[in-house]
């Protein structure tokens, strides 16, 4: 998605700052793929999960640390919004685990969040855009699916919003955007077959997140604005159906 975020899509961060703190966690992943090409290093999944050598992390921190986390920090301080790259693996952000280390290497899994480092930066009105990377406790970065990363730190700042940035304009069904749905309907929908591919890990991710806290995830465009006035585009998510009317 990141080639094809528009201008619409980074000016909103200027109105999402009037209206909430603001957190970006991105991914990149076809972008690291892109540069593993070039290098003639060989990629392999598992489950959607990229299995990551120490060469493999090497060029995975080039891409997310260095070359897209600077294209996203760098455009949205063109638009004057006060943004800061920061990497999971520093400041004790994301303590994490080895996900399943003989068949995956260094990936992580999301053991601790501590969000300090966040919290200070919003307190002076800084956007944090934060690469997936966590460190384990024997002090070794990994490599952290960036759905993850984004919804345990949603959860440890005690995010009211959770926004999947994705390429459509919401969930779709028979071509229509879904106003809002509930993790009920979208377990009937993924066994219907209208969720499939991609968007079964951004949903059930998105499900996972939501707490009496986070009331909230949305599915949005990247194509597009994310508001439009004062209310946020794409779908909504929500724990049960009444809440939705609103
Ligand atoms: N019901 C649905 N509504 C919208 N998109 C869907 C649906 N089911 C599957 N998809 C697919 O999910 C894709 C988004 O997931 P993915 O490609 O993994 O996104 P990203 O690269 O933004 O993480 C869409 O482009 C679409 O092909
Ligand atoms: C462990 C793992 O798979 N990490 C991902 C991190 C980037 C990511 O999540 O990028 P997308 O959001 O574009 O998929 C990877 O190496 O591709």
């Amino acid at each position: 998605m990141l080639d094809q975020l528009t201008e619409d899509f980074y000016n909103s961060f200027l109105d999402l700052q009037e209206h909430y703190q603001v957190i970006i966690v991105h991914g990149g992943g076809p972008a690291i793929t892109r540069l593993l090409d070039q290098l003639n290093i060989e990629g392999e999944f598992y489950d959607g999960l990229r299995k990551t050598t120490p060469e493999t992390l090497e060029v995975v921190e080039m891409v997310l640390g260095g070359s897209v986390n600077g294209r996203i920090t760098g455009h949205l301080m063109k638009k004057g919004v006060n943004a800061v790259g920061v990497k999971g693996s520093e400041a004790s952000l994301l303590q994490a685990d080895y996900l399943d280390k003989e068949n995956l290497g260094l990936v992580g899994k999301v053991k601790e969040v501590n969000p300090t480092i966040l919290k200070n930066l919003l307190a002076e009105s800084f956007l944090p855009v934060v690469a997936p990377f966590g460190k384990t406790e024997d002090h070794q970065t990994v490599n952290i699916n960036a759905d993850v990363a984004a919804g345990a730190i949603a959860t440890a700042v005690g995010a009211e919003k959770l926004l999947y940035v994705t390429d459509v304009p919401g969930i779709l069904v028979e071509d229509e955007i879904l106003d809002c749905t509930t993790p009920e309907e979208i377990n009937g929908m993924i066994e219907q077959k209208v969720i499939y591919g991609g968007m079964i890990p951004k949903v059930r991710s998105a499900t996972e997140a939501l707490s009496d806290h986070l009331q909230e995830v949305r599915i949005v465009s990247g194509e597009q604005a994310l508001m439009e006035g004062d209310s946020l585009n794409g779908t909504s998510i929500r724990a049960k159906r009444k809440e939705m009317v609103e």
